[in-house]
């Protein structure tokens, strides 16, 4: 007999995911489904929760179900690269769910759970992820929405390490300090010259506000950065956001949304398979919205990779 193993993160959606999970155990016990859930009490929990899951259930999972938001996806699916024959679902209960965007995964949560509760036995649709590496860190990371650096990576710090954000988060207006972050980042950010090389061809560029590497068209709580992008294609889409004032960024972040930046002559997309980044600056580097390290850093396409209960 297969069980279906749930990752909940208690944290994500400043708690929301932990609520949701306890009205769908009842649903999956009113429903006799077999399953085994396991809750997270730190950051990268979920990473070790999966790992362990895979390495001592091997044959007995049906799939392994990140309940969260895209940190929590993030960390099951780097727990799960050594086990590709397991499916990975996901119910999205975070702030952002942009993996549930790009990836075809229902949106509102009881439909997400009812939809792997239906196709359990299914076989999963292979996907691209992304793999790589950073400044002084020796292993790999995996990404699977999107990797970045420069002004996000830096507005992401910004939110985590404000003091406010505990307080909003209690009343339930955690996204304000991100808005907040974004503003303060927006007026004191120095811009920066880049060098990007991809698959093999070196590109340079100045006064950088922003590099993307995008596996999927949606990044930042459902901004369309790469609106071209194809979890499937074998391919990254890489943007550049450069040369441009402060006030017009402000006017690519309202079209941004609706995926209609790519007009401006600022913005600049690339394809390819194998990029490289570099800058003379320090500049901080995030995979999929949780801040990994420092440039320079190299992402990789890992094509076919892992193996989604998705639509
Ligand atoms: N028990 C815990 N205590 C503190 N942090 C945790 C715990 N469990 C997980 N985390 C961390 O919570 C962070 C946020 O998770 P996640 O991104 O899934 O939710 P979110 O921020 O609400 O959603 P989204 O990223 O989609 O906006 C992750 O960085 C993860 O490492």
């Amino acid at each position: 007999m297969k069980l279906l193993f749930f990752i909940v993160n208690t944290k994500a959606g400043n708690g929301k995911a932990l609520k949701l999970w306890e009205r769908m155990k009842v649903e999956l016990e009113q429903q006799k489904i077999n399953y085994r859930s396991f809750y997270t009490k730190y950051p990268t929990h979920a990473e070790e929760l999966a790992r362990q899951i895979g390495s001592m259930f091997d044959d007995k999972i049906e799939a392994v179900i990140a309940v969260g938001g895209d940190g929590t996806i993030h960390e099951v699916v780097n727990g799960m690269v050594d086990y590709p024959q397991v499916k990975v679902g996901y119910i999205p209960a975070g702030s952002g769910n942009d993996f549930s965007r790009g990836f075809s995964v229902p949106k509102a949560p009881f439909d997400a759970l009812r939809f792997i509760v239906k196709n359990r036995h299914r076989k999963g649709r292979l996907f691209d992820i992304g793999k790589t590496r950073v400044r002084g860190v020796t292993k790999s990371k995996y990404f699977v929405s999107s990797l970045g650096t420069g002004f996000d990576a830096a507005v992401s710090k910004l939110t985590n390490e404000s003091k406010m954000k505990k307080y909003l988060n209690k009343i339930k207006l955690g996204s304000l300090a991100y808005v907040g972050a974004v503003f303060r980042v927006l007026f004191t950010y120095k811009l920066t010259d880049v060098t990007i090389e991809i698959d093999n061809q070196t590109i340079h560029y100045n006064k950088v506000w922003f590099v993307t590497v995008s596996n999927q068209p949606y990044y930042g709580g459902g901004m369309k950065i790469a609106p071209k992008a194809s979890p499937r294609d074998g391919l990254f889409d890489v943007t550049i956001v450069h040369n441009l004032s402060r006030i017009k960024l402000l006017l690519v972040f309202l079209t941004v949304f609706l995926g209609k930046h790519t007009g401006f002559k600022e913005i600049v997309q690339h394809k390819g398979a194998k990029i490289s980044i570099q800058s003379n600056t320090k500049m901080l580097v995030h995979a999929d919205g949780e801040l990994v390290g420092q440039l320079p850093v190299q992402a990789e396409v890992q094509h076919q990779k892992i193996s989604f209960l998705v639509k």
